[in-house]
């Protein structure tokens, strides 16, 4: 089975810089991947996670310039794009953190509802909506569970995923600097606990007064970190061998010892 070459774009979210002038870094930043098979960048770069304030008037519908940027970009470098998150503004009248996957034509392959939302009664849990389904998408080498950040913490949504196929965890993320280590412990454990790739994308830089911990990871279905970046912006790559997970599985089959809330044979 053919290799998969991801890149992790782990976007400095400088909210001094104008929207429209992030947004065509963001997609140069997409096109200069060109020869990946695979691109993900980080959770609501285009707003900033933790600038709830401003999330109503920078809501978007999915054919808005974030998307239609994000489109053009993956059919330019021929690449798959998880565009990370956007706030959508949807047809049912609420606001959702929605993460975008297109495929190398750039036409839309998925979309994910973040299901947990962040805040506890403050942030994005008093102004969106939460997702209810579960979403994976079938690449051609793997198939994908998409989760976006605080979702990292519900290891049930996971096992969900685990059971729809996913092969490659995505998450992508604006995790603050202060629970880095909760980050690279969780990761990892959503790795080895489903035997699966993680391809954990985070934001860099400091916005709304939080500095976010950067560390984007791959980490392969044996729980070895396979990539890891620092705390700036850069681009993160890594290559992946999907048979990888099925000798995982197939040699070490914790899996199978599953007793409680089994998926129906
Ligand atoms: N954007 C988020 O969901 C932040 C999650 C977080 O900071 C945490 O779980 O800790």
């Amino acid at each position: 089975m053919a290799k998969w070459r991801v890149s992790l774009v782990q976007l400095d979210v400088d909210l001094a810089v104008p929207p429209p002038v992030r947004r065509a870094r963001a997609a140069a930043l997409v096109r200069a991947q060109a020869g990946a098979d695979l691109v993900v960048l980080p959770e609501l770069w285009p707003v900033g996670a933790f600038a709830a304030a401003a999330f109503a008037a920078a809501a978007e519908d999915l054919t808005g310039p974030t998307a239609s940027a994000m489109a053009a970009a993956a059919a330019d470098a021929g690449v798959w794009l998880h565009a990370g998150s956007l706030v959508e503004a949807a047809p049912d009248g609420r606001r959702y953190n929605t993460a975008l996957l297109f495929g190398p034509d750039g036409r839309p392959a998925a979309r994910y509802r973040k299901i947990h939302r962040f805040g506890f009664d403050a942030g994005e849990a008093r102004v969106l909506a939460g997702g209810r389904d579960v979403v994976t998408a079938r690449l051609p080498a793997l198939t994908l569970g998409l989760s976006t950040c605080y979702d990292l913490r519900f290891p049930e949504l996971f096992r969900r995923l685990l059971d729809a196929g996913a092969e490659a965890l995505v998450v992508t993320a604006s995790w603050p600097r202060r629970r880095l280590a909760h980050w690279r412990a969780l990761l990892c454990a959503r790795a080895i606990e489903n035997q699966a790739y993680v391809l954990a994308c985070n934001a860099a830089g400091t916005h709304a007064g939080v500095p976010q911990a950067g560390h984007s990871m791959v980490v392969d279905p044996w729980g070895r970190v396979v990539a890891e970046a620092g705390a700036p912006a850069q681009v993160l790559t890594a290559v992946l061998d999907p048979a990888a997970v099925v000798r995982t599985r197939a040699e070490f089959p914790v899996l199978r010892d599953r007793v409680l809330d089994r998926p129906p044979t």
